[in-house]
């Protein structure tokens, strides 16, 4: 890949599904992958994948396959999971999401970082060695930090406030599972994403039913 190579958008929401896929079969003692595996996990045509890792760099050989380590450097650097770079975030509303999203070790493998959490009910100073502040301390303590991520884990009728809590504070990035339906009014220059399981499982559902139906 060329350093004005500009891969299109949509490629570029498909390499974390890849960079997900071929970390897995690093794991499980893979050394290459084929574009029929890649395409097949990741539920896209041979044809797509192919295109898609082109831009990457990395060739892949017949009846082989790509290389797995090789595969996911050139994944990682593009998606900016290499090591040395970390994303630093917040979390806010330390519940039961939250807390389990801030537990998760995975996270550290994709270079993400938790500096702090907030909540309006702290009753300790930390959650697994993550500090933990007041709420109303974000003013204060996200700009000390210089973090720019911040993951939304509050009831659905608090989102909004703690997002506009957030953005006064300085995050430009917000990772939002509080209410996937919920439209947060916040400054174009603030990056919002709405996750939704809720969503996901239905999609599952649908292709499982779709499947069953067909006979597999
Ligand atoms: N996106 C998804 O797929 C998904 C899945 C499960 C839950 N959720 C959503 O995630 C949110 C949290 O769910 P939960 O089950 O962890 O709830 P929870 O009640 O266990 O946790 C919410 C936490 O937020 C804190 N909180 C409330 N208002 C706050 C504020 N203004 N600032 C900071 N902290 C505040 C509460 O004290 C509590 O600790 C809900 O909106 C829920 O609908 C989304």
């Amino acid at each position: 890949m060329s350093a004005e190579t500009v891969i299109p958008l949509p490629s570029i929401r498909r390499f974390p599904g890849y960079y997900y896929t071929v970390t897995r079969a690093i794991m499980a003692g893979e050394t290459h992958i084929s574009t029929s595996d890649l395409a097949r996990r990741a539920n896209l045509t041979p044809i797509q994948v192919r295109k898609d890792i082109e831009y990457t760099g990395v060739k892949g050989r017949t009846r082989i396959g790509y290389p797995c380590d090789e595969l996911e450097q050139a994944l990682g650097k593009i998606l900016g999971l290499e090591f040395e770079h970390e994303y630093r975030a917040v979390l806010i509303g330390v519940g039961s999401l939250g807390g389990a999203l801030l537990g998760h070790r995975g996270f550290q493998q994709y270079g993400i970082r938790f500096e702090a959490a907030f909540d309006i009910d702290v009753r300790s100073e930390e959650f697994r060695g993550i500090p933990l502040y007041e709420a109303e301390r974000m003013g204060e303590i996200i700009p000390s930090l210089g973090v720019e991520i911040a993951v939304l884990t509050v009831p659905q009728e608090a989102a909004s406030a703690a997002a506009q809590n957030c953005v006064s504070a300085g995050i430009r990035g917000i990772w939002n599972f509080s209410g996937a339906s919920l439209h947060l009014e916040l400054p174009p220059r603030v990056l919002v994403r709405n996750i939704d399981l809720g969503l996901r499982f239905s999609s599952f559902f649908a292709e499982f039913h779709h499947l069953e139906r067909d006979g597999r």
